[in-house]
């Protein structure tokens, strides 16, 4: 078994971008500006937008962080966003999700102008993934990309299993294996909360990514010998040996599905951090104006 180190090749990346922003400042030239969106105080949002805001001070972007309590209209967030489109400072931003019910998030990321968002939420940015055209690509989807490439991991003509088909992770995941570009041509199934005999499915893949939010939900005997396992879920789950009164659990059952694999990525340490080093490569690309023009 061999661990993907996601956090190591997070740190990589954002080595590599942090080269280019110096480069940019002896030009002297602007440095990109990343803005999030955080509505709430859900610990796992707060966690992961302050992870990104870290990561920018590290790489020496910008960023802002722009708060909102729940009771946020969302006539207010669209004011916002409509403000960050209009703002030369800010290349790119995102906002956090899930939002609270009385918000239309669809509305809202509609709202994005498509060459900020870095998230790749937007139908625009969605559309031209699906027809090959540059885009911005969503950041867990893209951060798997990355660890397979890195890791040198063949994916041409096997069988990619994915489980879960939401809009940010399993549904660009299950199109992005399937194009004929490397990390890709590979026979992809997506497999979803009405697949009939989930461990047929799941014990014919060479690589299995699995992005539901169900602690332990994979376990060794729904996995083939010498598969590649990548493991998205991030759940909190109570522990009460910890300071934080919780810990980070995977779907997949990683004590015993690691011996049958030839490699699998840990969580945390996993995707997750590739998820930040992708969001940074996307702003990056946002303030070069590689995607468009
Ligand atoms: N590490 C990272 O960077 C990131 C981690 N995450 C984590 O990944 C997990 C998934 O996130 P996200 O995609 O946003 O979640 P969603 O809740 O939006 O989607 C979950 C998907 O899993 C499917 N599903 C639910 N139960 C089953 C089941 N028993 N068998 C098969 N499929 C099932 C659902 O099916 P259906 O469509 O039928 O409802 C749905 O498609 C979460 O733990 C989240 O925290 C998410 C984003 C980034
Ligand atoms: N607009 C938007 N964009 C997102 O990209 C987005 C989102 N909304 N909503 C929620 C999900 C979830 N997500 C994660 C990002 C980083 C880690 C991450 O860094 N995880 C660390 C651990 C972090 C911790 O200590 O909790 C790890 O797995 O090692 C996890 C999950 C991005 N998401």
């Amino acid at each position: 078994m061999n661990l993907l180190d996601g956090k190591k090749t997070s740190e990589t990346i954002q080595d590599e971008i942090a080269a280019e922003v110096a480069a940019i400042k002896e030009k002297g030239g602007k440095v990109p500006h990343l803005a999030a969106i955080l509505v709430g105080n859900d610990g796992g949002s707060v966690t992961y937008v302050n992870n990104k805001v870290l990561a920018c001070e590290r790489i020496g972007f910008g960023s802002s962080l722009i708060r909102y309590e729940d009771t946020v209209t969302e006539e207010e967030l669209l004011t916002k966003i409509n403000e960050l489109n209009n703002d030369n400072e800010v290349d790119g931003f995102i906002v956090q999700l899930p939002l609270p019910k009385h918000i239309n998030t669809e509305k809202v990321i509609e709202a994005i102008n498509p060459k900020k968002d870095v998230d790749g939420f937007h139908p625009t940015n969605v559309g031209r993934m699906v027809a090959g055209l540059p885009a911005y690509l969503p950041a867990t989807p893209a951060g798997i990309l990355q660890l397979l490439k890195r890791y040198e991991i063949e994916t041409k003509g096997k069988h990619c299993v994915v489980v879960g088909r939401s809009n940010i992770v399993g549904t660009p995941m299950s199109i992005l294996m399937s194009k004929c570009t490397y990390p890709g041509e590979a026979t992809v199934t997506i497999c979803h909360r009405n697949t009939v005999n989930l461990p047929f499915h799941t014990l014919q893949a060479d690589i299995l990514i699995v992005a539901v939010g169900k602690p332990g939900l994979i376990t060794a005997d729904m996995v083939k010998e010498g598969a590649v396992v990548i493991d998205v879920g991030t759940t909190r789950v109570p522990d009460a040996t910890r300071k934080s009164g919780f810990r980070l659990r995977g779907d997949v059952d990683f004590e015993n599905v690691a011996e049958k694999c030839s490699y699998i990525t840990p969580v945390p340490g996993g995707v997750g951090p590739l998820t930040i080093a992708m969001l940074m490569t996307n702003t990056l690309r946002a303030a070069k104006k590689e995607v468009y023009g």
